[in-house]
């Protein structure tokens, strides 16, 4: 026997006209609902979908009037989320975010400094910029934002990072640097002392063809063994002095040194620590470079199957004055003390003697 449910059937016709008002009632609903949306997005919205785009160099019309917002009366809308980043030319957004650096090139002066740079730079986790910004020493009063915004946009997953070498000899360098932050990782490229000075002058000389001599300017009194060290050429190469600065802020863990010696002899073992150090893979291996005979120094390939090393310009590597061999032995004498107590405190000897 079959139970009839009160309200749900009934006979024939009356189940039409029911399905047939459903039917009706719906089709309102609809057509109200479009004709609402076509107004609320009016304006813009249909200006935008019925123009076709005109390419990158039409110029732009004025903007028409915002149309009225959609939304139900409720709660004002949130702040809208930073934008990701500027827009090119072209009108699609550059990748990545302007970020203050994770990781500096601090020292020496003549070192080799723009040699790491351009080495680790090549690595796809790492970001560099190719200018040297002198932000802890001469642009400090420019403040942290005028800094940030002259870095490369790096991914999440990028370092970003600078080289100036005169910070490392900056008395207020490690206390600004500290006070970006704590965490930065340091990498400074050390190189016999004697060997800088000479290189230091003869980068002058090729700019200031009549200042003195080396010697001249090496000594207070050469008969008497009195080296000169307030001469910047001499000074920088005190580096046991300028590291006790560092250390106070920075633990040594946190500094990295690279040897500027090997650094030409062997690139990728110089470069296999740097990037330990910063927590990236070894991804420059020494398929990465080429010993240019004729410049004496290794050449980089950008990429492993690279047929066109790149070396670094004319300044780096050039041939450096000739100095008496007697001041090169004075020197060395005066360093020795200092060298010795440098390799003690990083806990390296880098075999200047
Ligand atoms: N691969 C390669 N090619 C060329 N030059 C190299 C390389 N690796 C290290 N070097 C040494 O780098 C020295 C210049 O050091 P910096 O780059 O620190 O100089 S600077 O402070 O930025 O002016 C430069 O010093 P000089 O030889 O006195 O010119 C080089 O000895």
């Amino acid at each position: 026997m079959a139970l009839r449910v009160p309200g749900r059937a009934g006979p024939p016709q009356a189940r039409r006209a029911r399905r047939l008002l459903f039917a009706f009632t719906l089709s309102l609903s609809c057509t109200y609902l479009c004709y609402s949306l076509l107004r609320c997005c009016d304006g813009r919205g249909r200006g935008r979908l019925l123009r076709a785009p005109r390419g990158p160099r039409a110029a732009v019309p004025p903007a028409p009037p915002e149309p009225r917002p959609c939304a139900p009366p409720g709660p004002p809308p949130r702040a809208p989320a930073p934008r990701p980043a500027a827009s090119s030319l072209s009108g699609s957004p550059k990748p990545g975010t302007k970020r203050l650096p994770q990781a500096l090139i601090v020292g020496v002066k003549k070192g080799g400094t723009r040699a790491v740079l351009e080495f680790i730079r090549v690595h796809p986790d790492v970001r560099a910029l190719g200018t040297e910004p002198h932000f802890f020493d001469r642009n400090y009063g420019r403040g942290l934002d005028w800094y940030r915004s002259l870095m490369p946009r790096t991914l999440e997953s990028q370092i970003t990072l600078e080289k100036t070498p005169s910070y490392f000899v900056t008395q207020e360098a490690p206390r600004r640097i500290f006070n970006m932050s704590r965490d930065t990782k340091l990498i400074v490229v050390v190189r016999n002392p004697v060997t800088r000075a000479i290189s230091d002058y003869t980068q002058t000389l090729s700019k200031k063809p009549d200042i003195p001599t080396f010697e001249g300017l090496s000594f207070r009194n050469r008969t008497l063994g009195l080296v000169d060290v307030s001469w910047n050429a001499i000074r920088i190469g005190l580096y046991a002095l300028h590291l006790e600065g560092w250390l106070r802020y920075f633990p040594r863990a946190q500094i990295h040194f690279v040897s500027g010696e090997r650094l030409i002899t062997d690139p990728a073992g110089e470069m296999g620590r740097v990037q330990d150090f910063l927590g990236i893979r070894r991804f420059l291996t020494d398929k990465h470079f080429y010993f240019n005979k004729t410049k004496g120094f290794p050449c980089l390939r950008r990429t492993e199957a690279s047929l066109l090393p790149r070396c670094l310009g004319k300044s780096k590597g050039r041939a450096h004055v000739q100095i008496d061999p007697e001041v090169i032995d004075q020197l060395r004498e005066f360093y020795r003390p200092h060298n010795i107590k440098f390799y003690e405190t990083v806990g390296q000897d880098f075999r200047w003697e």
